[in-house]
């Protein structure tokens, strides 16, 4: 029934517009696909993360805004099924990216012909994403390459940024993936995450698939790990660069960040030009969601038996913070690895490129 293959985080049956994701709370001990059939369940999936990474979302709310459309394509249903996907989460520019491409494909058209233009440009949003990651990949590589010394390669990640984020190859995953396939003899730390454990759950998950060798690491053993000379690099995400190059990504790559910089260690973020916020001027500016302390007061998992289980770490009544991204200042982002290829993290490079691109 869908034409796309399993490696991909969301796919569609051509014939039908049905749309599914993979659920990604269920993972890694469940693989299990959901049908969204209604704006409600794209704005569920995006909420409590079924689907998450900025692409993904971004990607994921297209679909959902062509399908509101098809419920209601009237210039009043579609500001309102906007505004409940915008409304999803605050931080991850690809969402109101990929809305406003929607928005921009179909606001001058009849209402009639709106559904239907809307899931094609998504379907093309998706094409698009799976060719930019690729090439996300390939300049990644050249990176890679010019650190490869023969021997293995230890590149250090933070929370999840491969396909599981996107559709296909990732983002900072995606150099992973090119090298792995080049040949080149590497190792992948993945720091766990806390508190959703992106890394535990989903990027050790997508490593073991591919064959990739990998260790998880608690958070915390990451800057002793850079010291000891482990680390040949860190590769990580975003969830939206501002215009000088400050990066806002999953909370804890900033402290990363720091303990590479402190140890010489190059930091790169790889981030695909629908993650770089033109209109932002500075990381201080972007949004940081802030998520429910349950995530930190509770975690869940399977026990011996195999059985779901959700357990408290606290004591009753113990109060948690827990912010979502956090901001890592451009002077300590080595570079930043786009489908355009590798800039400097700075506001002039990215101000050229911004002439090249023409947006
Ligand atoms: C390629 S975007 C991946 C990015 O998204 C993650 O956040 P979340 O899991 O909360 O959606 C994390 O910041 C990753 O680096």
């Amino acid at each position: 029934m869908f034409s796309n293959d399993d490696l991909s985080s969301l796919r569609w049956d051509a014939t039908s517009g049905a749309v599914e994701i993979i659920d990604q709370t269920l993972l890694p001990h469940t693989l299990r696909w959901v049908h969204l059939d209604s704006l409600d369940a794209y704005c569920h999936a995006i909420s409590y993360m079924q689907v998450r990474g900025a692409p993904l979302i971004g990607i994921t709310a297209a679909f959902g805004l062509a399908h509101a459309l098809q419920e209601n394509p009237s210039d009043a249903g579609m500001a309102e099924a906007f505004e409940s996907l915008l409304a999803t989460r605050p931080t991850a520019v690809n969402l109101r990216w990929a809305l406003e491409k929607i928005l921009a494909e179909v606001t001058e058209l009849l209402p009639f012909a709106r559904a239907e233009a809307a899931l094609q440009c998504a379907v093309e949003l998706r094409a698009e994403d799976i060719a930019n990651c690729a090439r996300i990949g390939d300049n990644g590589l050249a990176l890679l390459r010019q650190l490869d010394a023969g021997d293995t390669l230890n590149i250090m990640t933070h929370c999840n940024a491969g396909w599981l984020a996107t559709i296909q190859w990732g983002t900072a995953l995606a150099p992973v993936y090119k090298a792995l396939a080049a040949g080149l003899k590497l190792h992948v730390w993945v720091s766990e995450t806390r508190p959703r454990n992106q890394g535990t759950n989903l990027t050790a998950w997508e490593l073991g698939r591919a064959g990739v060798p990998c260790t998880v690491v608690a958070d915390n053993s990451c800057g002793q790990l850079m010291r000891q000379g482990q680390v040949d690099c860190v590769i990580v995400g975003s969830d939206r660069t501002a215009a000088n190059g400050d990066v806002c990504n999953k909370i804890g790559t900033y402290l990363k960040a720091l303990a590479a910089a402190d140890n010489n260690i190059p930091f790169y973020v790889a981030v695909p030009e629908s993650t770089i916020d033109w209109r932002c001027p500075a990381g201080d500016q972007i949004p940081i969601e802030a998520r429910d302390a349950a995530e930190v007061l509770a975690i869940a998992g399977i026990d011996a038996a195999g059985e779901n289980r959700e357990i408290n770490l606290a004591a009753a009544g113990t109060r948690a913070a827990n912010p979502a991204f956090d901001i890592t200042p451009a002077k300590w982002v080595t570079s930043l690895i786009t489908e355009h290829g590798s800039f400097d993290a700075s506001e002039e490079a990215l101000a050229s490129l911004r002439v090249q691109l023409g947006c």
